[in-house]
């Protein structure tokens, strides 16, 4: 109430983010408070109940590895329609009748902010990037996709008093941060522009936070490993193929070497973790980036649980000295306690339970590729 009392005194003072948008917002240092002082829950914007309980949700990038699953996820609690999923990709038949689907190029500021008007957006999820492979193999194009679409996306919510999820990653760390276990704050020099981009958006996201009042909401994923979806080409995305060759082949050539290891999660574990972070209160929130792990292993300890389903499976290695290097600069284990304590985060599936899951999937599309 306060808060909203003086935001109409101070209704007047115009703060234009980079985006020229004209909507008044009250900057923190107006308020003659530090913006540490300021509850997590400083949003200078009114939010009605209703747009936390009833939310319309854009995704960016939705057509990747996460967005899908996310979009049933997200449709399941809030009805069909109040979630579109967007990409520059065109969507399978499947993906096109199972909801709404719209074109977006995140670097296209005028589309973004017409779909949030016309779709009356109330939450955003910005899942369009350039993974850490890919991202190396493009410097430029992910410099703008993953920097400058970011901020066509912070300028857009922050206009229009949206709530705003970004992921960050294992891949915001680097050689210089403490690796076993990778703290929420210490050292973040990572090497890559997929990594440096996502320090990026850590930082300005907190900072339009406490500068504008932002409800900014950052969860740093593990490598995530899915069934029915394929990964964008990322450092840890062997850990996806390894399963699908098992099955087919029984074998595997690796990339990272035996003894990588890396943090990872099931898919349902972080479409979970992101839906639960997106739904927390805002006074549950005193850190807006947080680590959340599930389990962690390398090559040959997730090689070892496959034979126990595919006895005769064999794994061979091939080492990409770009790969490599990237995963030895990264976290071998996350420390996710904040999460754990701040919001109740945690995980449902360990790797035995990971490896188990992916069979039951395998063999069940098998069995139902056999029948029809
Ligand atoms: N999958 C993982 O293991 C993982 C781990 C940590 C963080 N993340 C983060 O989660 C998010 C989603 O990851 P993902 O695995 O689904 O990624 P993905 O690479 O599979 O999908 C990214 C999507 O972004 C889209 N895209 C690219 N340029 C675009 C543009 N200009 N406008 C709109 N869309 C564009 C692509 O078409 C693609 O469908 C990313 O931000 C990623 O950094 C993923
Ligand atoms: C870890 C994550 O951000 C992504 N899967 C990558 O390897 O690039």
């Amino acid at each position: 109430m306060t808060v909203r009392l003086l935001n109409g005194v101070f209704s007047q003072v115009l703060l234009k983010p980079a985006c020229g948008c004209t909507t008044p917002i009250v900057p923190v240092q107006f308020l003659g408070i530090s913006p540490f002082q300021v509850p997590s829950r400083a949003n200078f914007h009114s939010v009605s109940s209703s747009d936390t309980e009833h939310p319309r949700v854009l995704i960016t990038g939705g057509l990747g590895q996460l967005g899908v699953g996310l979009a049933k996820l997200l449709r399941n609690r809030f009805g069909k329609d109040n979630v579109i999923l967007s990409d520059i990709r065109k969507p399978s038949d499947h993906v096109f009748y199972s909801g709404p689907f719209i074109y977006s190029d995140i670097l296209d500021y005028k589309n973004l902010r017409e779909i949030v008007v016309n779709n009356r957006i109330t939450w955003l999820i910005h899942y369009s990037a350039l993974l850490s492979a890919v991202g190396e193999a493009n410097v430029p194009l992910a410099r703008d996709v993953n920097i400058t679409g970011l901020h066509n996306i912070l300028d857009t919510a922050t206009e229009h008093n949206l709530r705003l999820f970004v992921p960050s990653t294992i891949g915001a760390f680097g050689p210089s941060s403490p690796r076993n276990p990778t703290p929420d704050l210490c050292i973040q020099r990572p090497r890559t522009i997929y990594g440096v981009s996502k320090v990026h958006a850590e930082l300005i996201g907190e900072y339009y936070h406490y500068r504008y009042g932002l409800d900014f909401r950052c969860l740093r994923y593990p490598g995530i490993i899915s069934a029915d979806s394929q990964p964008g080409r990322g450092t840890t995305d062997y850990a996806v193929h390894i399963f699908h060759n098992a099955m087919k082949s029984g074998k595997f050539q690796c990339y990272l070497k035996p003894d990588t290891r890396l943090p990872m999660m099931y898919i349902d574990d972080c479409l979970r973790a992101t839906l639960e972070i997106m739904e927390a209160p805002a006074d549950s929130l005193p850190m807006r980036t947080y680590n959340i792990g599930a389990m962690s292993f390398t090559p040959e300890e997730l090689a070892q649980e496959i034979v126990k389903h595919v006895p005769e499976f064999q794994v061979t290695y091939n080492v990409d000295t770009v790969l490599q290097a990237i995963a030895d600069s990264w976290p071998m284990n996350f420390d996710d306690s904040n999460a754990r304590k701040d919001w109740g985060w945690k995980h449902y599936y360990d790797l035995p339970e990971l490896v188990t899951t992916m069979f039951n999937f395998y063999t069940s599309e098998s069995r139902a590729a056999h029948v029809s």
